[in-house]
């Protein structure tokens, strides 16, 4: 008999899986993770299926290594078996890198830590203290409680556990281990839904019990009750005895998504996402895997996750550019979730309130079902718009809230309502430069200046993450006390809005503040509350948020995005200033927004006043088919560097020259990239283009074979479908 072999996929930059001898007496199947001989080293590779080896090397079996071990992990399921080997192909990344991602956090959580609880015996103490009597009265119900809980409920500390345990008066017994998230209940707190979002709702849930995919989008304006509209369809699919994934664009941030979940289904979700703990996550992997686990709320990777029977996938702010990895695997999250559906053959729900353009196309054309919710719920409405022209009413120099914004921030303080400021740029100043010789300060490794952050008195290249303190004299020509900030961030911003309203409690909310995710999660609920009066904030306020209390948005710089030559810059604007006007007049004060703008005439400002949604895509739309962009045709982009400049621009020459010629598909540059320096590595761009109908992934590898070879420290990265142009 021949010796059996398998093939093994590595979690490394490889895209073949290798082939191994199985020793006697182990069986193993597609999915199991087992630890082979690599080189010198032993590591964990993954049974892939063989269909994939088609391409690799043949290899005589006697000399192949074995399988040292099946690994008693979760293997991977079919389904993700194939998303990744789609992924693979889509993005030209390694399958071995793609594979990576799924294993990331599949480390095994170990011996669960036994838990212990106490309960009461019936023995009486034999002496009594207030403690005691206290803790005795908080068990007197008769339930276990673990050993920590009891003591904190009855506000004692754990001594005096330890000690009525001594004196028999309790006993100790194991608990079973705590589950990674408790079984939702669909049946909890159902809401009773508007018209409109129950013929939304009954046509998810038609689409779950149908357990085969189809994609929906969820368009409904800002504050008309997505979430509860599409917690029907979780319902259902929890019904079933099946999953749902809900992924969120900033799960980190999303405390509110979390308590209106427990609201609706009387138990947290698993949340997943890289604020939680390693052994968090591993457990959470592990009740995925066993089905154990009914909804994930998570980020990204949550794609990623070996779902037993997912019966449903939600893709809440569909059109949020957070969905897309630029690093590494450059892939979009929700294509890839629309990939990930099809396979599983499930439904998902794309919800927004702003679709992206390919979303949008995708509904028109009828390939996307669209669900409309029209109306905001309980009847409040969608905030008017007005611009504020700042070639005529600007604010003074140096200041940057126009005296419209200003006087009506007041009228908003005034009626104990809260304003919201929003601009896009983190920091106090995006330039430093000195005021003597006009020197600029920026980044020794980018093609960026430095942002100073006042609050950390420091200036930060939001590349690459370099940070030096404000220096006191100028490093050019020696002047002291000459460098002056230039242009507002959101810190700036806060100054004035303290200088112009001495009372008002006013709150930066951006991104980078010390303190991560915990102070951000205390500061919007604060927010949400009431606790502050004017809030400046950065995109992060843009996401979701409910502010009952907020009346007032005011966009300080709605120029900021356009006119970088990005195709996407009018469509990003939109929704940005959309999203962030939405979160005026939810509750019971009627919402109003400003627009500062220099070019009021700008079809995406005229597009925001009228508030006409649809001319604005109409518009954008046909721009895009007639420059055939995506979602009209297909692009790619590859981006060469290399530590000097010449070596980066020659490779990127040499490439452009050894592209394969095709009929329709137009290679644009190589140009230097926006962003020509990026940690200390040169930048150079090239980008693809192709009718929409072309195996551009296919074209790409056939490119990539006759390209000349990458030596020395060069690197030529491939983003199938770009986000960014920088
Ligand atoms: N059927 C319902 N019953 C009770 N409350 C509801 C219902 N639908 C929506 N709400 C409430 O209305 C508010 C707005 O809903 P939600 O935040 O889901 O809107 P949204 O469509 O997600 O908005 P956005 O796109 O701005 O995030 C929330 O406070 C929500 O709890
Ligand atoms: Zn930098």
């Amino acid at each position: 008999m021949s010796p059996r072999t398998v093939d093994v996929l590595l979690p490394l930059g490889l895209d073949a899986a290798y082939s191994y001898l199985l020793p006697e007496g182990m069986e193993v199947s597609p999915g199991d993770l087992v630890h082979v001989p690599l080189g010198t080293k032993s590591v964990i590779g993954v049974v892939w299926p063989r269909a994939q080896v088609a391409g690799g090397k043949a290899v005589e079996a006697g000399k192949l290594k074995a399988v040292k071990a099946k690994l008693d992990y979760v293997p991977l399921p079919p389904d993700l078996i194939r998303l990744i080997d789609w992924m693979a192909d889509y993005t030209l990344a390694p399958r071995g890198m793609v594979l990576r991602m799924a294993l990331r956090h599949g480390e095994s959580p170990g011996a669960a830590r036994e838990r212990v609880g106490v309960r009461l015996t019936g023995t009486a103490p034999a002496r009594m203290t207030a403690a005691r009597a206290r803790l005795l009265d908080t068990l007197a119900d008769g339930f276990v409680r673990g050993k920590t809980e009891a003591a904190r409920e009855a506000g004692v500390s754990p001594s005096v556990v330890d000690g009525l345990v001594d004196d028999g008066t309790l006993e100790a017994v194991v608990l079973p281990p705590e589950p990674a998230a408790y079984p939702p209940d669909p049946d909890h707190a159902v809401p009773e839904l508007s018209q409109p979002q129950a013929e939304a709702a009954a046509a998810m849930v038609a689409a779950v019990k149908a357990k085969a995919f189809a994609v929906h989008l969820l368009d409904g304006v800002t504050g008309s009750g997505k979430t509860e509209t599409y917690f029907e369809a979780v319902a259902e699919a929890i019904r079933a005895g099946r999953q749902a994934l809900i992924l969120l664009p900033e799960i980190a941030l999303t405390q509110a998504f979390l308590d209106r979940f427990t609201e609706r289904f009387g138990v947290k979700p698993a949340e997943w996402h890289s604020g939680v703990s390693t052994r968090r996550r591993a457990k959470v992997l592990n009740e995925v895997a066993s089905g154990a686990v009914k909804v994930v709320a998570g980020a990204r990777s949550a794609l990623f996750l070996p779902f037993r029977d997912l019966g449903l996938i939600i893709v809440d702010e569909e059109h949020d550019p957070a969905y897309k990895q630029e690093d590494g695997v450059c892939y979009h999250a929700r294509d890839m979730a629309v990939v990930r559906a099809r396979l599983a053959s499930a439904p998902i729900v794309l919800a927004s309130a702003t679709p992206s353009i390919e979303t949008e196309v995708n509904a028109r054309r009828g390939r996307y079902r669209r669900l409309a919710l029209p109306v905001r719920f309980g009847g409040a409405k969608v905030p008017g718009l007005s611009p504020i022209d700042l070639r005529k009413e600007g604010p003074p120099r140096g200041r940057w809230i126009a005296p419209r914004l200003e006087a009506e921030i007041n009228t908003t303080l005034e009626a104990g309502e809260q304003a919201l400021l929003f601009l896009n740029r983190r920091g106090y100043a995006p330039l430093t430069l000195c005021r003597s010789c006009g020197h600029r300060m920026r980044c020794p490794s980018c093609t960026a200046w430095l942002v100073e952050h006042r609050f950390r008195r420091r200036l930060t290249c939001h590349h690459c993450g370099y940070q030096a303190p404000v220096p006191e004299k100028c490093p050019a020509c020696d002047a002291p006390d000459s460098l002056v900030p230039v242009g507002p961030g959101v810190e700036r911003l806060q100054e004035e809005v303290q200088t112009l309203f001495p009372n008002a409690r006013a709150l930066v909310l951006s991104s980078d503040l010390l303190g991560g995710v915990e102070r951000m999660r205390a500061e919007l609920d604060a927010v949400a509350k009431g606790d502050v009066d004017v809030v400046v904030g950065t995109q992060l306020v843009a996401k979701g948020h409910n502010f009952p209390g907020l009346a007032l948005v005011g966009v300080v710089d709605a120029d900021v995005g356009l006119g970088h030559g990005d195709p996407r810059a009018a469509e990003r604007t939109f929704q940005l200033v959309h999203q962030v006007a939405g979160r005026a007049g939810r509750g019971k004060a009627e919402g109003r927004g400003f627009i500062q703008t220099h070019m009021p005439e700008h079809p995406v400002m005229r597009a925001l006043v009228t508030g006409d949604r649809d001319a604005f895509y109409d518009v954008e739309i046909a721009s895009r088919e007639e420059a055939h962009l995506p979602p009209f045709g297909r692009m790619a982009a590859l981006i060469v560097s290399a530590s000097e400049a010449h070596v980066a621009e020659g490779h990127a020459r040499r490439l452009a020259t050894s592209a394969p010629i095709v009929p329709d598909v137009r290679i644009l540059g190589p140009a230097e990239a926006p962003l020509a320096i990026l940690r200390g590595r040169h930048r150079w761009r090239l980008l693809v283009r192709s009718p929409r109908n072309f195996d551009l992934p296919a074209y790409l590898r056939e490119w990539r074979a006759v390209a000349p070879k990458v030596t020395g420290n060069i690197k030529v990265a491939i983003d199938v479908d770009p986000q960014s142009f920088l």
